[in-house]
């Protein structure tokens, strides 16, 4: 099935083509007209879009803060990117394909709606850098103005004979497009600029099938995979007849179109299906183990505190700074998928643990948010949110909204949230500015060099449930061990004396302690 420019057209496969090409023409010459007008901008925006770095990576070379750790992953990972103009053919693609993009030299392109362009343009570049961070080399991006996509095609077919022209000058081999694309449009794309054509959900799925590291990560987006593959598979669908070898003539695709290929298609269907069943069992098997964790965190009534935010903005780093974790911090999309839990404490000694999540991105997926449900639901049980933002992008408004819809999405947005403004030592003052007149809750920090993560420390250690049954005890010198517990463990110690009968203290303690206690407790 790599072979998918060589079967022949059938008289099927034509008539869509044929059809569509009558609907362009029929399209009032309006559109033709504004096209023209059109064309003079668009060629000054084909150039250019992406002349700039793509801003969601930091154009700043990687620096690794000392609370960064070994960053040993990294070299891992380094060490398996993607070389250019190697690759490894697979065989059967319809059991392959969905892991293996082959994404080497690409070029991307997007469309606006009228008075939308910049938005287009900030997506394209952040397409630019998933494409990016999969490995591949970028070398040209289009836009163009439309506001309906077509059914056949996506960009329509004057259009897309326009990127073939372009992918055959820059010699790609791949067309990324910055939309999720009908199966039907994707083919009738690749039937006109005959190189491969992923949309953004393919593209990001496959940088999350190289980042997942852990047994329970790999399921999820396999999962999610396959999630995306079941309704694309070649051959599925309309374009049944070009798995009969074109045997099928004339209009009536009906009883004569079931041939070999759609049996073959019905049996990866089903294999397929099953996978995706087992895989669904297998993360609910994992799940228990996670929620006896944190139902252990919850018995001992630690509180926790979940770090979530747009992709790159720095959570890992963040993570690293507060806690000393080691965790590894990249220049790329998605560098973490797997969900780190570390112990912190608060200046005053209060414990909580820390969580690292997965990045969130516009239009991440509904595949992944559903894949990803029982990490992403850690955060809804949280006791606070640190919305981290990468306060160095011109326009994070964007990426708050986006990671906001994901909370919501999995029930998280009634969690206290504080808005964690990070890069602070790249930040633009007036993007600060303007986020806190916004925001309710915000400290400014950097990761980086460690500026404002007092003062975060300190918000923290304000906003998660603190110890609240007040005792007075007095503890006999003898049960020494006692007050050393108290303060090894989650107590606030408001005051302390030594009297003749012991030491006599003052607490807040949470409520699971108080039976312990009882016997010392005496009454202020
Ligand atoms: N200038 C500057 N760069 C930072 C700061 N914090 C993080 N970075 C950089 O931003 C990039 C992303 O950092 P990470 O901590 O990996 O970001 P993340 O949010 O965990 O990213 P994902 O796991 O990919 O979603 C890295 O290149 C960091 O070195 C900061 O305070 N200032
Ligand atoms: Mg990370």
């Amino acid at each position: 099935m790599t072979k998918k420019h060589e079967t022949t057209p059938s008289a099927d496969q034509a008539q869509p083509q044929h059809a569509e090409q009558q609907e362009e023409t029929s399209q009032s010459s309006i559109d033709a007209t504004i096209e023209r007008i059109l064309a003079a901008d668009d060629t000054s925006r084909q150039r250019g879009v992406l002349d700039e770095r793509a801003r969601e990576l930091s154009s700043v070379e990687v620096e690794h803060a000392d609370t960064d750790g070994e960053q040993y992953d990294l070299f891992e990972r380094r060490s398996l990117r993607r070389v250019e103009g190697l690759s490894t053919e697979l065989e059967d693609i319809t059991e392959v394909e969905y892991r293996q993009l082959r994404l080497e030299r690409v070029v991307l392109a997007g469309i606006y709606v009228g008075g939308q362009s910049a938005e287009a343009e900030h997506s394209l570049r952040e397409l630019a850098a998933l494409a990016e961070t999969a490995g591949s080399t970028v070398l040209d991006g289009f836009l163009q103005k439309k506001s309906t996509p077509d059914p056949g095609t996506f960009f329509g077919s004057g259009k897309a004979e326009q990127i073939r022209e372009a992918v055959a000058e820059v010699g790609a081999d791949t067309v990324i497009v910055d939309s999720e694309l009908a199966p039907s449009q994707r083919r009738g794309l690749e039937d006109i600029v005959k190189v491969k054509v992923i949309d953004r959900t393919g593209l990001i799925l496959d940088i999350f099938a190289q980042h997942a590291q852990s047994r329970e990560g790999k399921a999820q987006v396999e999962l999610a995979q396959l999630e995306y593959l079941l309704p694309r598979l070649r051959g599925w669908g309309d374009s049944m007849s070009r798995q009969a070898g074109g045997q099928v003539g004339g209009a009536g695709a009906g009883m004569g179109s079931r041939g070999p290929g759609e049996t073959k298609i019905e049996l990866d269907r089903r294999r397929i299906n099953q996978r995706m069943a087992k895989l669904r069992r297998e993360i609910a098997n994992m799940k228990p183990a996670r929620e006896a964790k944190r139902a252990n965190r919850r018995r001992n009534a630690v509180p926790s505190v979940a770090i979530a935010g747009y992709t790159n903005a720095g959570k890992s780093s963040l993570l690293n700074r507060l806690t000393d974790a080691g965790v590894l911090v990249e220049n790329a999309l998605f560098a973490t998928l797997d969900p780190t839990v570390r112990k912190a404490s608060t200046p005053d000694g209060i414990g909580y643990t820390l969580s690292d999540t997965v990045g969130f991105v516009r239009a991440l997926p509904t595949q992944l948010v559903e894949a990803f449900r029982s990490t992403l639901e850690e955060v809804a049980d949280a006791d606070l949110i640190l919305h981290v933002v990468d306060a160095s992008h011109p326009e994070p408004e964007g990426q708050i909204a986006a990671v906001r819809q994901v909370l919501a999405d999995v029930e998280a947005h009634e969690v206290d949230e504080i808005i964690v403004l990070n890069k602070a030592d790249a930040a633009e003052w007036d993007v600060v500015e303007r986020i806190r007149r916004r925001e309710p809750h915000t400290v400014l920090v950097s990761a980086r060099t460690g500026e404002g993560v007092e003062e975060l420390k300190e918000l923290i250690s304000q906003s998660i449930p603190r110890p609240n049954v007040p005792l007075e005890l007095l503890v006999p010198y003898a049960d020494g061990d006692i007050v050393s517990r108290l303060h090894a463990e989650d107590v606030e110690i408001l005051s302390t004396t030594y009297t003749e009968e012991g030491t006599q203290l003052s607490v807040r303690v949470r409520p699971e302690m108080t039976a312990d206690l009882a016997k010392y407790q005496v009454t202020a």
